[in-house]
Formats: structure tokens, C-alpha cells, sequence
């Protein structure tokens, strides 16, 4: 059971944005991709849960190519939580979290719905309007939608961003409660400190290519955090975690 790119290019244009990418997520692994501003981190998620065209190469669930899999299929299979773009109109936080049900029309959802709206705190805000909720509560509600489909992948994109210390700390462990019974979890995260203490695979990329992919200790070195980030780090080893703490420019290597 796999989600895997092979080979994967995606354009805009005349621009590259994902340089024949092969990467493969498994079930049951807390994976964390990392990578400067523009590196192709979304376009990567986005091609890796068949949402978005590739020009070269595929993306398959279980061998299958995902471009020629039901949408139905496919959003049983994958869960999503995008970057930006929440709902833009006045619902009700339950009906948004029922939304990631969508692909089981017809099944009684009520139990689905109520756990993810308590693993994400925002049971209290069940019948509160979407729009009216502050930005962290609106990203607590998007993630309780995207684990509402009780998917085999969970594919999201800078979840913990607009969270505070201690729900970015509840939102990790519940990704990994997730790889924990199975999951396959993929996240996008620009804090490297969390980034290094909870994944079990960090995946660096840059300009389109994937440039590191192990252990957080094998991939967030200094030579790493400096070439790719342009940042000077403490890392600690025992337990390791790293702490971007200067910025360098290149030329100052
Ligand atoms: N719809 C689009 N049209 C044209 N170019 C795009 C489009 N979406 C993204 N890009 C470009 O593709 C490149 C990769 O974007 P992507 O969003 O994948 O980066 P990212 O690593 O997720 O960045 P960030 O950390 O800023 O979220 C960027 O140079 C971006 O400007």
C-alpha cells in the first residue's frame, strides 16, 4: 500500500516546478517535507494526491495511476488539507468538518465527524459560522475536515502555521497518533524545531528536486540548514532537534 510519484515533472509554463521527482509514501509513516519558499513543496503534495497535472512521469496509489482513479476513489484514499482557501461562506464548522465525508454520501457520518471535531479541540465551535472563527480555529476546523474521511494517506500542507504553541504540539501528536495506526502522513512544515523532533522521514527540497530524504539527523545538518536555507543552526543531538538561529548568506560559507 503506497502513494508514490515516479519520475514526476510539473510546469507552470515555461517554469519547473517539480524536476523528475520519485518519492513514495508508506503506511504507518509520520514523513515531513521541508524546503525554502518556492522550493515546490504544495505542487509536490498537490501531484502526489493526483490534484494537480503532471507533464512527465505519474502519480499511483497501490500502482494505480491516480489520474485514471474515480475522484470518489481517490478522495477515500487521500485526505487533504490545502495551504490557503478555506470556505468562503457563512456555514456551520460541523458541516464543514462533514464536507471531508463527502466521498461516503449516503453512510452514516455522525461518528466520523464528532471525532475529528474533538481530536481538533473545535467540538465548542461545532455550531459556529466557519467565517466568523479566528484563523487558527478556521485551520483546527480544516484539519478535523481532512481527518473526517478517516483516509489511508493525509497529505497537509503547513498544518500547524496559524496554531499556537500548544495546539501546533496537539495537531503533531495527533499526525502521529495517525502514522501510529497506519497512516500514511505526509506535512509540509516551515518550523524546523518540530519538524525535527516528531518526523520518523524528513524529505528537503530545493528548486524542485529532492536533496535530502532520512532521518531528521541525517538530512537537517549544518550544511544542509546553510546551503538550502542560508541559515546558521544550533542542533542538539540528545534528544536531536535543530534551531534555525542566524541567517547567512551564501557567499559567507
Ligand atoms: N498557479 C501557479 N502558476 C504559476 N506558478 C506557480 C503556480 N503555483 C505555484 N507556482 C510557482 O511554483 C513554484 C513552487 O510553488 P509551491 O507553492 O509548490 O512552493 P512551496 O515550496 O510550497 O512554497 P511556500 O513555502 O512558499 O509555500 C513557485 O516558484 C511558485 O511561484
Amino acid at each position: 500500500m503506497t502513494l508514490a510519484l515516479t519520475d514526476a515533472t510539473m510546469r507552470y509554463g515555461k517554469r519547473t516546478v517539480l524536476d523528475r521527482v520519485s518519492f513514495t509514501l508508506a503506511p504507518g509513516s509520520f514523513t515531513v517535507l521541508v524546503g525554502p519558499n518556492g522550493a515546490g513543496k504544495s505542487s509536490l503534495l498537490r501531484a502526489l494526491g493526483g490534484l494537480a497535472p503532471l507533464q512527465g512521469g505519474s502519480a499511483s496509489l497501490d500502482g494505480h495511476d491516480l489520474s485514471e482513479m474515480p475522484a470518489r476513489e481517490r478522495a477515500k484514499a487521500i485526505g487533504w488539507l490545502p495551504q490557503r482557501g478555506g470556505v468562503a461562506w457563512p456555514i456551520a464548522v460541523e458541516q464543514v468538518v462533514a464536507l471531508g465525508r463527502h466521498p461516503y454520501s449516503g453512510v452514516d457520518s455522525d461518528h466520523a465527524v464528532e471525532a475529528a471535531l474533538a481530536a481538533c479541540d473545535v467540538a465548542h465551535l461545532a455550531q459556529r459560522s466557519f467565517t466568523a472563527l479566528s484563523g487558527g480555529e478556521q485551520s483546527r476546523v480544516l484539519l478535523a475536515r481532512a481527518l473526517a474521511g478517516e483516509p489511508r494517506f493525509l497529505l497537509v500542507d503547513e498544518p500547524i502555521a496559524d496554531l499556537d504553541p500548544a495546539h501546533q504540539l496537539d495537531a503533531l501528536a495527533l499526525l502521529r497518533t495517525r502514522a501510529t495506526d497506519r497512516v500514511g502522513v505526509l506535512a509540509i512544515l516551515h518550523d524546523l524545531a518540530l519538524a525535527s523532533r516528531v518526523a520518523d522521514r524528513v524529505v528537503l527540497l530545493q528548486a524542485g528536486r529532492i536533496v535530502g530524504d532520512g532521518e531528521a539527523r541525517a538530512v537537517l545538518t549544518h550544511d544542509a540548514l546553510r546551503d538550502v536555507f542560508n541559515v546558521a543552526a544550533h542542533i542538539e543531538d540528545e534528544p536531536f532537534f535543530v534551531l534555525p538561529w542566524e541567517r547567512r548568506s551564501p557567499e559567507r560559507r
